[in-house]
């Protein structure tokens, strides 16, 4: 990250020209043919250094590679200096070079094992122990409300990530939640999301979390302040909010103008991004709905996940195999966009969280340096869960004229084996089918074969699958919150290890900003009788 662009560096060129010399006999029906042994070389087994049942099993050998295009992208992971970088990020360095941060989402879930010097560290264990408490007094009903009734639902008011985490990862790990207790989560500024919430709220059993890292995001405080306001309306006296609202912020002084007191925040701080802060007081909803011991679990998950992301030799580092596979085909093949795919109903907003994780890091096009990319950075992140995605654009996936790699996941067991697990069973068959089918496609001969003498020409031709059309498949044995932690940890760090190859800054967010400003602009126009002014023609 020198004043070089990464196009500039020699595996680059090298990369550019495997590409142009090499990638039309990059065709997996013939590399698998060829090579017997290209699934044992092209997989690797996660187990967590920490706690040997968190693992799973990385199978990468449906990419259009060979051992020597993956080494020349070793190669620019080296010269893009990732080893440097990632001590950096570990060790506190403000590696955030715009707004002069450290990143630091691996302190929250270190329990202290590294020494890291940024103020705030040494406070993680006490916001830890913070929620704990807190969450088990709500939880067993030892906290109470202003007319001493127990809480039985929750309502997180926040935006990106004050919301995308939680909202996932509650989703998630719904197999070990409390189901006495429900869980709201009201985002949007469309007064019918928080409407249509407090419809089946009771403000006398109703705990408000307002999560914002700012405390100045205009949804999540008129959302916060309409809440107080309906709360107010039945319980009268200011004073019980205090039983009712707590905040998740870094930003003291606004919390406590809003009206909540210290005693019911939750401290973070400036190097924990938003969309990396599910591990913080961010995390507060996740912990009053699946228990805290489960939230801890979550965490040194991750933290396994980090561990092996720090110390792990490139070859063998499974978010930097994920980061250079995803840079071959985004900047070599030109793919857009790159699907997530989960085979597990809990995982459904999976997509969504890393929706705003990867395009909100990675969607830059200046370098660190000050330097215009002439290069592709983050791709789109889209997909759904398996198997709804099959039946509404997976037919783009296998025929259309656009290259989708894909990520699959899927559990080998499910917490839910109804019909002596045939639902599951059928997952999973459908969880290898599509990868195989992707891949391997359906030759014009095959469907000759299968049609007969008769077909038309044209029908032959539209059930031809041209296949080599790469993904990979992630399995682990059952969706505990260790794993999910894993899991987590190791797409922030595909996303980390593709920023620093493309030499930009994954932790900012300055694209989000000028939207905000127009729009305050333009509401401070909208109550007045005069015209609009300032904008263009359309507004
Ligand atoms: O938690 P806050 O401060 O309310 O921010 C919520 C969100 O706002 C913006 O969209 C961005 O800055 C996001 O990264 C952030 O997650």
């Amino acid at each position: 990250m020198s004043g070089k662009l990464t196009s500039e560096y020699p595996s680059w060129q090298k990369l550019q020209q495997i590409y142009d010399s090499d990638h039309s006999k990059l065709v997996l029906r013939d590399l698998f043919a060829s090579d017997p042994q290209r699934f044992s070389k092209f997989s690797r087994e996660y187990v967590s250094p920490d706690d040997p049942s968190t693992s799973f099993l990385l199978d990468f050998s449906k990419n259009l590679i060979t051992e020597s295009v993956l080494a020349t992208l070793f190669g620019l992971v080296r010269e893009a200096d990732l080893e440097k970088y990632r001590e950096q990020m570990f060790s506190g360095h403000h590696i955030n070079t715009s707004e002069d941060r450290a990143v630091l989402h691996i302190a929250l879930r270190n329990f202290d094992e590294w020494d890291i010097s940024e103020p705030g560290v040494k406070e993680v264990s006490g916001v830890l122990a913070h929620i704990k408490e807190f969450s088990e007094a709500v939880r067993s009903g030892e906290w109470k409300g202003y007319t001493g009734k127990s809480i039985d639902t929750i309502v997180n008011i926040g935006i990106g990530g004050s919301d995308l985490g939680p909202v996932m990862v509650t989703e998630a790990l719904k197999a070990y939640s409390k189901r006495d207790l429900t869980a709201h989560f009201v985002s949007n500024i469309d007064g019918t999301h928080l409407a249509e919430t407090l419809r089946v709220c009771d403000p006398e059993t109703t705990l408000f979390i307002i999560a914002s890292k700012t405390f100045t995001t205009q949804e999540t405080i008129t959302n916060a302040t309409s809440a107080r306001d309906w709360f107010l309306q039945t319980a009268k006296d200011k004073a019980h909010v205090a039983k009712h609202f707590v905040a998740l912020s870094t930003n003291t002084k606004a919390v406590t103008e809003f009206g909540i007191s210290e005693s019911n925040m939750f401290q973070f701080w400036d190097w924990v991004g938003g969309r990396y802060s599910l591990w913080s007081a961010i995390g507060l909803s996740i912990a009053l709905v699946i228990g805290y011991e489960n939230f801890e679990e979550l965490l040194r998950g991750a933290h396994g996940m980090d561990k092996h992301f720090r110390t792990a030799p490139l070859e063998q580092n499974l978010p930097v195999i994920l980061a250079v596979l995803g840079i071959w085909y985004n900047d070599f093949y030109g793919a857009q966009t790159h699907a997530l795919l989960p085979y597990d109903q809990y995982l459904h907003k999976f997509a969504d969280y890393f929706q705003q994780g990867d395009m909100e890091s990675n969607g830059k096009s200046i370098t660190k340096g000050g330097q215009r990319v002439n290069y592709q950075t983050g791709p789109i992140i889209w997909g759904a869960a398996g198997t709804n995605g099959q039946h509404s654009f997976y037919q783009l996936v296998h025929q259309g004229t656009k290259l989708i790699p894909a990520d699959f996941l899927a559990p080998a067991t499910t917490h839910n084996p109804i019909a002596n697990s045939k639902h599951h069973r059928i997952l999973l068959s459908n969880y290898f089918a599509q990868p195989e089918a992707l891949a391997f496609g359906k030759t014009e001969e095959e469907v000759r074969q299968e049609l007969g003498p008769n077909a038309s020409e044209a029908l032959v031709k539209s059930k031809v699958f041209e296949g080599n059309r790469p993904s990979n498949s992630i399995l682990f044995p059952k969706l505990t919150p260790a794993t999910l932690g894993a899991l987590i940890s190791l797409y922030e760090h595909k996303i980390f290890t593709q920023g620093v190859v493309w030499g930009i800054n994954s932790f900012d967010q300055m694209g989000v900003e000028l939207g905000k400003v127009l729009a305050k602009n333009i509401l401070s126009q909208l109550g007045s009788p005069e015209a609009v002014k300032g904008h263009d023609s359309s507004v």
